[in-house]
């Protein structure tokens, strides 16, 4: 299997609108430990999901994204917010596959296009607390047509331990997926799933 090289990024990529990237941007880069080859990105909508497009920032507590083109390679500073306490102190697993579906996600649209999660396995190695910094970490393992592997971490700030990590399977997807999906949500409830 070959990885599509970054610099040679496929049509896909015209579904995203324009994107800001802040080379060498010095106050996130320190916000996020990275050295000189790593390049930064502030979100500006174009890689929200829908709901957060307003807010202009992942409800999930994702932000800043740091990109290493050459090893396809991506951190990004997470805080798990209140409202996704599980246990006392600690994430709902729900938040965590979440997190990591974002960070794997960010990723692959990244360095590939705009994709829909086919399949996310997550280890739960220890319980993530809410409130502490975080990072997430993912990279690209593989590309086979319309699939992109991908692997990610969810990682104490403070000691770089690893709290969770997931594999997953990423789908490209074309303009039309949602249209679709309009289209066969209507059906099902004109025939009630039976044509
Ligand atoms: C939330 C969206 C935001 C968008 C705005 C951007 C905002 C920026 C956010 C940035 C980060 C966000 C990241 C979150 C991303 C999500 O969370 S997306 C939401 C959750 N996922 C979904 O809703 C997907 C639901 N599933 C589907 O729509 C369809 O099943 C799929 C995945 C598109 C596949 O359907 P299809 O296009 O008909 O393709 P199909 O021929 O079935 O499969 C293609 C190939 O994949 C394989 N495959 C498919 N599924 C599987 C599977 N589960 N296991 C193994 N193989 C599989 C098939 O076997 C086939 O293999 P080959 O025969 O080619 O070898």
């Amino acid at each position: 299997m070959t990885l599509a090289s970054p610099r040679t990024k496929n049509n896909h990529n015209c579904l995203f609108t324009e994107r800001r990237i802040l080379l060498c941007c010095a106050p996130y880069k320190e916000s996020i430990g990275v050295e000189a080859a790593w390049r930064t990105r502030i979100r500006d909508g174009d890689r929200l999901c829908t709901e957060c497009v307003p807010r202009g920032a992942c409800k999930f507590g994702v932000s800043v994204l740091a990109f290493d083109d050459a090893a396809q390679h991506m951190r990004s500073t997470i805080l798990c917010p209140a409202a996704y306490e599980g246990g006392p102190g600690v994430a709902h697993g729900g938040w965590v596959c979440a997190a990591l579906d974002e960070v794997l996600g960010q990723t692959v649209m990244e360095y590939h296009a705009r994709v829909v999660t086919a399949n996310l396995s997550v280890d739960f190695r220890l319980p993530v607390p809410v409130g502490e910094a975080l990072t997430g970490h993912a990279w690209i393992d593989a590309l086979d047509g319309r699939k992109v592997r991908a692997t990610g971490e969810l990682r104490l700030a403070a000691s770089d331990a690893v709290l969770a990590r997931a594999t997953g399977l990423f789908i490209i997807i074309d303009p039309a997926h949602y249209v679709r999906h309009a289209d066969w949500l209507a059906q099902q409830k004109v025939t009630g799933g039976t044509a």
